[in-house]
């Protein structure tokens, strides 16, 4: 029998759980960068999974392997240093709460301003007091690179949507004023619970990114788990030399609903740390989001409700994680 102390009993105590997947789905659409057909199947993984997976994408594997390093190294501290760092709101260090709105996860991260090189040496967010340089030096390499390569995935889906111009998606990524982020998330294992219960824990709930489109880089701990249209939740093979990346709301309404903004969780694995790396892409607070106009046809009509990113931000940081962020922006009958 396994006799859990209080303090892991008080932990769990929140945290929801769920079955550890059996298997892996082997459907994930695979997007080699470097063929000149991937701008047709990212289209088609985008309407019917809103999530593919990228190889050959020209991001050096060591400026992955640094950050994942930096990242343990800032981990691995003491909770009373890691407590030090400014709290998440929303950018700053965050352990077990997700969000302002009472969401917990089995999950600790740093989530990062990425548009604004300054705000990451402000003092306010000072972390490793001796080596922060090498940690904000592995942060921007790896985001410049990655940034790059979201951008050239979006110019393929205009391309494949065969809409002009072809930055018409990735100058709002390259803007001076986007809003992007980036997030460094550290799932530890769970192995008591996994021996009382047979369940693991939910690391990062059930949600949509609301923003244009996020890259995922995990190392070889798997976990993410995304929902198809039929409603079945299936796991991701992890590949820690690949990106993952996932339609946001944001996209979803670009493109009038023909792409679907992806469902998604991460479940913590019961013996091995996962660590992933997100880069959110977003537009700059001002820019409408609304379809594309060069993508409508006659008399086709916007599925939603007018809106800016600003607006929609500030919506979303109202809402719970598993909440239908969009619905309140979708048109119903008549509007
Ligand atoms: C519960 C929340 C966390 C979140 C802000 C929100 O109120 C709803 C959206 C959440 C999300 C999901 C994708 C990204 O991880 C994130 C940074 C984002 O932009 O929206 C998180 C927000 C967060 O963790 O602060
Ligand atoms: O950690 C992961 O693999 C994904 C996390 C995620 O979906 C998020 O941070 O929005
Ligand atoms: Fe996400």
């Amino acid at each position: 029998m396994v006799v859990l102390s209080q303090p892991v009993v008080d932990n769990f105590c929140l945290m929801k759980t769920c079955k550890p997947a059996s298997s892996f789905f082997p459907g994930i659409p695979v997007i080699d960068l470097s063929k000149p057909d991937a701008k047709t199947h990212i289209v088609e993984a985008c309407q019917e999974f809103g999530f593919f997976k990228v190889v050959n994408h020209g991001v050096p594997i060591e400026f992955m392997t640094r950050l994942e390093a930096e990242a343990v190294k800032f981990f691995n501290l003491p909770q009373a240093e890691k407590d030090k760092a400014r709290p998440p709101t929303p950018f700053g260090y965050g352990n077990k709460r997700i969000g302002p709105n009472g969401d917990v996860g089995w999950i600790e991260y740093l989530l990062i301003m990425s548009s604004n090189p300054e705000f990451n040496s402000q003092k306010s967010f000072s972390i490793f007091p001796e080596n922060q340089e090498i940690f904000w030096s592995a942060v921007n390499a790896y985001v410049g690179a990655v940034k790059i390569m979201v951008c050239e995935v979006l110019e393929l889906i205009a391309d494949g949507l065969m809409i002009e111009p072809r930055n018409v998606l990735s100058r709002l990524l390259r803007d001076e004023k986007s809003d992007c982020c980036f997030r460094l998330n550290h799932y530890p294992p769970c192995p008591e619970l996994q021996a009382l219960s047979g369940r693991n824990l939910i690391g990062f709930g059930e949600h949509t990114d609301p923003q244009i489109i996020s890259a995922v880089r995990s190392n070889n701990t798997s976990g993410l788990q995304i929902c198809l249209r039929d409603g079945t939740w299936v796991s991701v093979p992890p590949d820690q030399y690949s990106f993952f990346f996932n339609v946001g709301d944001s996209l979803q309404v670009m493109t009038n609903g023909r792409f679907r903004s992806v469902r998604h969780r991460v479940l913590a694995d019961s013996l091995k740390s996962r660590v992933s790396m997100i880069y959110f892409g977003g537009p700059p607070s001002g820019e409408m989001i609304a379809p594309l106009s060069s993508l409508m046809e006659e008399g086709e009509e916007s599925l939603y409700k007018e809106f800016t990113w600003c607006e929609y931000k500030m919506s979303a940081y109202k809402t719970r994680l598993g909440d239908n962020r969009l619905g309140l922006f979708e048109k119903t009958a008549g509007q």
